[in-house]
């Protein structure tokens, strides 16, 4: 399925380029030009994803020592324990002996020395290191991989089937009977690779197709017998450290799409997963999943900890909490569970009919499949996202213009989001929830490459009018504040930041409504929402939590759990439009909100002086350039504080650091950074204050290594209040946050070679490893709270102190 925002898995951070000048938008002074990637990137997850903890030890179940173990107390974790029933003695592979081939605790160790002593684990799975482990880890995914292969076809959906050649002679017809589809490809390979492969594998064929990015291709043959050819050399081969799997191919066309319906996803299946689901159930899945993170957090930190030194408390107290690093709260529920979503981004495509439609991707393009069908019983999209996507879908039916096909990388229309703003006020139920809607943007995601201007002009007017026409047909009418068009060229429908934004005029309807727009008022692209009674501006790239309501709850339980006051500054880190920081404002002395995307700066800037608050002050910069300047800055070390940490606990941070004297960092500089400074800049004399805390909302790749190490090192951050859209990232981060400090001699080698093969957790107990030393946190508390109903993702707030 999916909006792009839920098929296409966010890159990591976005890098900042000048923003162009978007043609009819005129800025306000002082206000940086809309120029973010698009906010989708930070909100969700691709659908195949799960709240399900990976790591590289699959193991579920974690041997969790005794933790009134006095010996482990003080750092021998390695003998053995008093209790010789021990369920996990001799169930994990002693690492010591593993390398060195002998351990000093001898037959004492209560690890196994060799494969021939180990033993079982009680939830009868063996150590994922071993090599019983590894065979029942490989039998596990080859049986995966036959259940896989039962269903013996991949839902292709693509119009490369419709013009197998690269000649554009879309009329040639393809006979599924003799098209394969070659699944597990190396991702990398194009066409030219494929067919070289094939033809080297002694298998004849009519034409080959892939696309970089995928990891499926498609082969038609001449006849039957070069078919079976190919099942015979192909199927199961080995290519990288895949094994190449041969399925049939659906086409597009109605003909052969009868009775294989079966494998089709519906959008409700691709985008909303729970949907037929209890809610109390979904909730309870979610917890559960959440709790799952928690007991990675402390398997990892486990692993983590420097050997020889004392396991810290809250790892040797997890098993009185079932493994977890710390207590898990509960769930927060939403309270509106359908057409909760402030924000939809409907693809453009065609169907699986081949028909033109707006609404989700049916499957991720890696996997061949780009068919989209409309949001029917979506219950995350709200009624008017709802209309609005049909509206527009009838407009593109007729239009001269093409609907993009991300295969062939051609077209015009490609994406359309609406965003809602609400009237301020509390929701007291779901069927209030529409009729609060008091604001609409509709930003229209087209590609102008090779297209005729007038053509477009006259386009965009048509559209325009289809929209306005829409919005006034329909009962009650629908608010429509402001239409934007978005030119973007790239493969995916996230746009880069500078990609070119246009206000396109709503033509004045009979009413007098949107009156503002033809009058030529409306010179900005902006709608407005509302958080505790707050007024935010919301320009049309700039992040804003897609479920308000809960959003609302989110930012009073962080601000609850950081423990503010009057004399409390705190740092509003990945601040978007500074929703966190300005909810907080009266609650703390200052507020220092940093976020890398300009236009929500500007939002979070104008949204301060709306309110009339004055206590913050917003830094436009990558987090991990200005974020150990910042504490330096705004946070003066007592002589006794500093003496306290070693020496290199405040080392610089990023080569890349710096600060502006006017604390608004340009994004030039930015791309080209100066020389690394030891010293801030700004000679400015800030204000002091007694409580230090930071609230950390980073996009789904988590904080920035930079940003963690400057947040660890600083001594006078007592508190941190980490609030995640992706649960598998702050397991990473808090791993190098809350691991205690290796020695010196200890820190190993800072080869990272053999990355690649780490996950994200392992990457991080290596990074932990070289942690300047200073004093790690400990996770606190923690909390779910479900933003996304319907759906497998789950926000979740982890308080972490020393
Ligand atoms: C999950 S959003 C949170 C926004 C805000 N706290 C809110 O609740 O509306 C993450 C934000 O981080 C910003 N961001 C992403 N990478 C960043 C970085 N390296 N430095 C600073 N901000 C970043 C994104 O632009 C986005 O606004």
């Amino acid at each position: 399925m999916a909006t792009p925002s839920i098929n296409e898995l966010p890159s990591t951070t976005e890098t900042l380029t000048p923003s162009q000048h978007p043609t009819n938008i005129t800025p306000t002074p002082n206000e940086p030009l809309p120029m973010e990637t698009s906010s989708s990137i930070n909100e969700l997850p691709s659908a195949a994803e799960t709240l399900t903890p990976s790591d590289n030890t699959p193991d579920p179940v974690e041997p969790i020592p005794s933790s009134d173990n006095v010996e482990e107390a003080v750092g021998e974790k390695r003998k053995r324990a008093d209790d010789v029933k021990d369920p996990w003695w001799k169930t994990s592979l002693c690492s010591y002996f593993r390398k060195e081939a002998s351990c000093s605790h001898g037959s004492e160790c209560k690890y196994a020395h060799g494969e021939e002593e180990l033993r079982r684990k009680p939830n009868n799975t063996w150590d994922p290191t071993s090599v019983r482990g590894k065979k029942a880890k490989a039998m596990k995914m080859s049986e995966e991989e036959v259940k896989e292969k039962d269903d013996g076809e991949v839902m292709f959906t693509e119009q490369m089937m419709d013009s197998i050649d690269d000649d554009g002679d879309d009329s040639v017809v393809v006979d599924p009977l003799l098209t394969k589809c070659i699944s597990h490809l190396p991702v990398k390979w194009q066409s030219d690779e494929l067919k070289k492969y094939i033809g080297e594998q002694g298998v004849e064929f009519k034409s080959a197709k892939k696309r970089k990015g995928m990891f499926v291709g498609f082969v038609t043959f001449e006849n039957a017998e070069q078919v079976q050819r190919c099942l015979e050399n192909l199927e199961g081969k080995a290519v990288g450290n895949k094994n190449l799997k041969i399925s049939d191919v659906l086409s597009r066309t109605n003909k052969n799409m009868n009775g294989t319906k079966k494998s089709v996803k519906s959008a409700r299946e691709a985008v909303t997963p729970l949907a037929d689901m209890s809610y109390a159930d979904q909730l309870e899945q979610k917890k559960t999943s959440i709790g799952q993170f928690l007991k990675k957090l402390t398997r990892n930190a486990r692993k983590a900890c420097p050997n020889g030194s004392s396991l810290p408390e809250w790892v040797l107290t997890s098993r009185d909490r079932g493994g977890l690093s710390c207590q898990l709260e509960g769930i927060i529920e939403s309270p509106i569970t359908n057409g909760y979503r402030n924000k939809c981004e409907f693809s453009v495509g065609l169907s699986i009919q081949g028909k033109p439609t707006v609404g989700f991707s049916l499957g991720n393009f890696s996997a061949g499949v780009t068919a989209v069908e409309e949001p029917v019983d979506c219950p995350n999209v709200s009624k008017i996202a709802f209309l609005y996507a049909s509206i527009f879908q009838t407009f593109i039916e007729k239009s001269k213009l093409q609907v993009w096909n991300r295969f062939k990388h051609s077209g015009f229309w490609r994406q359309l989001t609406v965003r809602e703003g609400r009237k301020p006020g509390v929701f007291s139920n779901e069927e209030d929830a529409d009729s609060r809607i008091a604001e609409v943007m509709l930003m229209v995601q087209v590609c102008t490459t090779d297209s005729d201007e007038a053509e477009v002009a006259t386009e965009f007017e048509e559209m325009a009018k289809a929209f306005a026409e829409g919005a006034r047909a329909s009962s009650p009418t629908l608010p429509l504040t402001v239409l934007v068009v978005q030119d973007h060229t790239g493969i995916s429908n996230v746009a880069p930041p500078d990609a070119p934004l246009r206000l396109v005029p709503i033509p004045m309807l009979d009413n007098g409504t949107n009156q503002e727009q033809t009058n030529n008022v409306m010179t900005e692209a902006r709608i407005h929402d509302y958080i505790n009674n707050l007024r935010f501006s919301i320009s049309p790239t700039a992040f804003f939590q897609v479920n308000t309501v809960t959003a609302e709850k989110l930012y009073s339980l962080a601000g609850d759990w950081a423990d503010l006051g009057p004399n409390t500054l705190l740092f509003d880190v990945c601040c978007g439009t500074g929703t966190i920081g300005l909810t907080l404002a009266h609650r703390v002395g200052m507020v220092i909100g940093i976020e890398m995307n300009a236009s929500a700066v500007s939002d979070a800037e104008r949204n301060a002086k709306i309110n009339g608050i004055s206590n913050c002050k917003f830094i436009c910069s990558k987090a991990e350039d200005v974020m150990s300047s910042l504490l330096k800055q705004y946070v003066g070390v007592s002589q006794i504080e500093e003496a306290k940490p070693p020496s290199n606990a405040n080392e610089q941070i990023s080569s890349t650091e710096e600060m502006s004297n006017s604390e608004h960092v340009d994004v030039q500089k930015i791309q080209n950074p100066p020389p690394p400074q030891e010293e801030v800049q700004n000679n400015e004399q800030k204000p002091q204050f007694e409580n230090v805390v930071a609230i950390v909302d980073p996009p789904r790749s988590g904080l920035h290594p930079a940003v963690i190490k400057a947040l660890r090192t600083h001594p006078r951050l007592r508190r941190l209040v980490y609030i995640s859209c992706n649960p598998e990232t702050l397991v990473a981060n808090a791993i190098e946050l809350c691991t205690p400090s290796f020695d010196e001699a200890d820190k190993g080698n800072k080869s990272y070679r053999g990355n690649r093969k780490l996950g994200i957790a392992g990457l991080a107990r290596r990074r932990a490893k070289s942690m300047p030393t200073s004093e790690p946190f400990k996770p606190v508390k923690a909390m779910a709270v479900d933003l996304f109903p319907h759906t497998d993702h789950c926000e979740m707030v982890m308080l972490l102190e020393r």
